[in-house]
């Protein structure tokens, strides 16, 4: 009899373990690495078989339930990624099918519908006197099984009483539970106006007076097909198609396309002849690739060196020997620019991943990676589980950025997924970046990276020339703006020579908070706790929930009227800039413009092409934008982060400084900064005015070293969570004594708390957290499993945390 070990695609931590199901005869095929259709308690759900057996006979004491169905033709998870997800699920403590579902867009195969059945055998049960119950028994018994929502349809006069008739006819089984398992389908199609015949002059002159027929037959003599998606935006009307069909001009088509949201990325490919240390650079790492053995580099170029065609060529060398490329960009709004760069060399050859894209999107790009008609995988952190064999290469650029890390579990850092990707494939990891991570840059310093630099822009323009503004100073004089007078002129000059700016502020909305001028009582999020936002559109938003309220006519603590708004947030230097430059063409890129799916690429092609003079915008505007026109750059409040309780709060302000700086002056005119700041002379700012990247990494590795911090110790945060304060402070303290008990006496250890986390109180819940500080992770990972945290629904278990309260 052959057995199968599945883990049931619920993320919940008490039932992280295998379960053993019989295989039936018919289902044979099913090997480790299949997803599949289980029972599972009373209900019946997706799961993943991660190991076969062959018994000799039935075991005899349990009854083995029967798996029920496949959920696709062919293995899902090949064996690296089992081993992937394995080895993630004991490094992150979270169980197996969290990680292994990252492998599924959508993070399911299956959508499983509730529907409920009539007993027919129950036709006398005493509940069944109940009209509300006998109308539902009735209804269904007419129309076999349903969903809870048909029946609350069709049953308006009882719809308040559904839900809880159903319980209870369930309980008395009247009624059943059944489940409907659905393979969500991966097929899209999408329809297409067609031309039917020809345009002729003739023709057009007919519909001389129909505007809107000849806009849309002259589009279509330009492109025979055009998707019906699209047309609002070349402003055509449904009706306007409905009339030339009637016509019988045009018709309305459906058709199965594998999407590829990138299809219609231009780009061109100009001959390029490699640098010197772009040469030299490839060249250490060729051999790696022949030889398809893992190993790992730290490619530290200053801005404007050139990675990118790095990447290329090494993509080109692994695609070359038929094995996959994996290209991760932190940010979706870099994306458009690798994805271009790289369409040049490989035109047919690369897909697009990031959560940004819909499900049928993704799922036709993994089809596409299947069929092998693809073999460069480019997107955000989530590409890494694109469910594709024969890994030869993973570049992570701008590897030092924080969004990286997943923030909600599994706590992943896409970094140390990659590495893990490329031991078990054999492959070259390649990590890249101006400004490397305190931790990778250690590393390589160590050995167990190897380091690879390049420290010369392309054509040698020098990096830009950078001016520091104390804003302490700017306020003694007078100016209230938040621009500064230096910043002012270096805009207006830059636009004189119609050249282009950057400004950079790392916080959106208009006012960064609302306070009582009477009683001093911040307006603070009802969920979270922290002080709302004011947002132009007249609304308070929190920034951590995503929820907005009306402000407030009078304070909510003393009744005061004198409710006044503080802070500057994008929104506000938009309006600032008109009025400053009101010749500027100012466009803005934050979270709050970027919405739609391709909308940071709009913003970045048209600032490209010259519609605007100035790209405004958060931390979105600082990283990897090669833009040839942009010869200025403006940082605003780069040191806001200096204030934040974080160990990384000097590593963050450094790096957001120099590549920020590093979008100036990038091809024939040396750039220009202007950094305004309240604290000139810190040494994040005074390395990152002097892009010193050494100077900063020597001063922050000996404080790291002094206070025990990454690189020298990891973290592992534990948040505790519980409706109860007591509870929660209770139960975190009762983890430092049996730590301090466990480590009593051992070096390399240190357990900080238990705190109030930063959102103190979240809906409700009252929220602690334990921070562990070890040279020796392995032995805290026994110590929390030992204590079953691992286990617990009320501890979240954060390793490498990027956030420390
Ligand atoms: N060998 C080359 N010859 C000429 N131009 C090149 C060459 N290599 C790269 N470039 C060009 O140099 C510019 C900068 O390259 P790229 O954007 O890759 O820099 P980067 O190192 O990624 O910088 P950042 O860290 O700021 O993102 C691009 O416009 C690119 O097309
Ligand atoms: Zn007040
Ligand atoms: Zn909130």
């Amino acid at each position: 009899m052959k057995t199968a070990d599945v883990f049931v695609n619920i993320p919940v931590k008490s039932i992280a373990r295998a379960y053993t199901y019989r295989v039936p005869q018919e289902l044979a095929k099913i090997e480790a690495g299949w997803r599949v259709f289980v029972p599972f308690g009373s209900r019946k759900v997706e799961g993943f078989v991660v190991e076969t057996h062959e018994l000799a006979e039935a075991p005899e004491k349990i009854k083995l339930k029967d798996i029920i169905a496949a959920v696709d033709e062919e293995c899902w998870f090949s064996p690296q990624m089992i081993e992937i997800a394995r080895w993630l699920s004991e490094f992150y403590l979270c169980s197996l099918a969290e990680i292994m579902r990252l492998f599924m867009p959508g993070k399911s195969g299956l959508r499983i519908t509730v529907l409920y059945e009539a007993d027919e055998s129950q036709q006398d049960h005493m509940l069944l006197a109940m009209p509300g119950c006998r109308a539902i028994y009735d209804y269904l018994r007419r129309e076999g099984p349903q969903k809870k929502a048909a029946i609350v349809k069709a049953l308006p006069e009882w719809q308040a009483d559904v839900a809880d008739f159903l319980e209870k006819m369930q309980k008395y089984h009247i009624v059943r539970k059944v489940y409907e398992a659905q393979k969500r389908d991966a097929a899209q199609y999408e329809k297409f106006v067609a031309l039917c015949g020809e345009v002729t002059p003739q023709l057009l002159e007919g519909y001389r007076r129909k505007k809107a027929q000849v806009h849309l037959l002259k589009l279509l003599q330009q492109t025979p097909e055009i998707p019906l998606a699209s047309l609002k935006a070349q402003h055509v009307s449904l009706a306007t198609v409905h009339n030339l069909e009637a016509a019988g001009l045009a018709a309305i088509r459906r058709r199965r396309v594998l999407r590829d949201s990138y299809r219609d990325a231009k780009a061109l490919h100009e001959a390029v002849e490699l640098t010197e240390d772009q040469r030299q650079v490839v060249a250490r790492v060729y051999p790696s690739i022949d030889a398809a053995r893992y190993q790992g580099f730290l490619l530290k170029g200053v801005t404007g060196s050139g990675k990118t065609q790095v990447y290329i060529e090494l993509a080109e060398r692994v695609r070359a020997a038929g094995r996959r490329v994996i290209v991760l960009v932190p940010e979706i709004a870099l994306t458009g620019q690798v994805v271009m760069a790289f369409k040049a060399y490989f035109p047919d050859d690369l897909v697009v991943m990031h959560s940004r894209l819909s499900l049928a999107e993704r799922n036709d790009a993994i089809l596409r990676v299947r069929r092998n008609e693809a073999g460069i995988i480019i997107g955000a952190r989530s590409a890494l589980f694109t469910p594709a064999d024969d890994i030869g290469l993973v570049i992570l650029d701008e590897e030092q950025d924080m969004s990286y890390k997943q923030d909600e579990s599994p706590r992943y850092h896409a970094r140390v997924v990659a590495e893990k990707i490329a031991r078990v494939h054999g492959a070259v990891l390649l990590l890249g970046s101006a400004t490397p991570s305190l931790e990778s840059y250690f590393r390589a310093a160590q050995g167990e990276l190897t380091l690879l630099v390049m420290p010369r822009r392309i054509g040698d323009i020098p990096l830009p020339i950078i001016h520091c503004v104390d804003m302490r100073e700017e306020l003694r004089m007078g100016n209230r703006h938040i621009i500064s007078r230096s910043l002012q002129e270096l805009i207006e000059h830059t636009i004189a020579q119609h050249q282009q700016v950057i400004i950079m502020l790392n916080r959106r909305g208009f006012s960064t908070f609302v306070m009582c001028r009477s009683c001093g009582e911040v307006i603070r999020c009802r969920h979270c706790g922290l002080p709302l936002v004011y947002h132009r559109s007249g609304q308070l938003k929190c920034h951590h929930c995503d929820v907005q309220e009306p402000v407030p006519d009078v304070c909510p603590k003393c009744g005061s009227r004198y409710i006044k708004y503080f802070g500057s947030g994008t929104e506000k230097l938009e309006q600032e800039l008109r009025q400053l430059v009101p010749s500027a063409r100012v466009i803005r890129m934050d979270r709050d413009t970027t919405t739609t799916k391709f909308a940071h690429q709009e913003i970045l092609e048209s600032f490209r092409r010259g519609e605007y003079d100035i790209l405004l915008g958060t931390q979105m505007v600082a990283k990897g934008h090669d833009i040839p026109n942009v010869t200025a750059v403006g940082i605003i409040s780069a040191d806001s982060s200096l204030n934040m309780p974080d160990f990384r709060a000097a590593e963050r302000c450094f790096m957001l400084i120099t590549q920020t700086a590093g979008r100036a002056g990038r091809h024939e005119t040396r750039g220009q900064v202007v950094i305004q700041t309240y604290n000139p002379t810190h040494y994040a700012v005074t390395c990152g005015i002097r892009q010193d990247y050494e100077g900063f990494f020597h001063k922050e590795i000996a404080l790291r070293q002094e206070l025990f911090y990454p690189p020298y110790s990891r973290l592992v945060k534990l948040l505790y969570q519980d409706a109860s304060e007591e509870k929660a402070r209770a139960n975190a303290t009762a983890l430092v004594k049996a730590f301090e008990l466990a480590f009593a006496g051992r070096e390399g250890h240190q357990v900080i708390g238990p705190a109030p986390a930063l959102i103190a109180c979240f809906r409700g819940v009252y929220r602690f957290v334990v921070l562990i500080k070890t040279a020796n992770l392995s032995a805290v990972h026994d110590f929390l499993k030992e204590q079953g945290l691992h286990l617990r629904a009320d501890v979240a278990i954060d390793i490498d945390p990027i956030t420390m309260f």
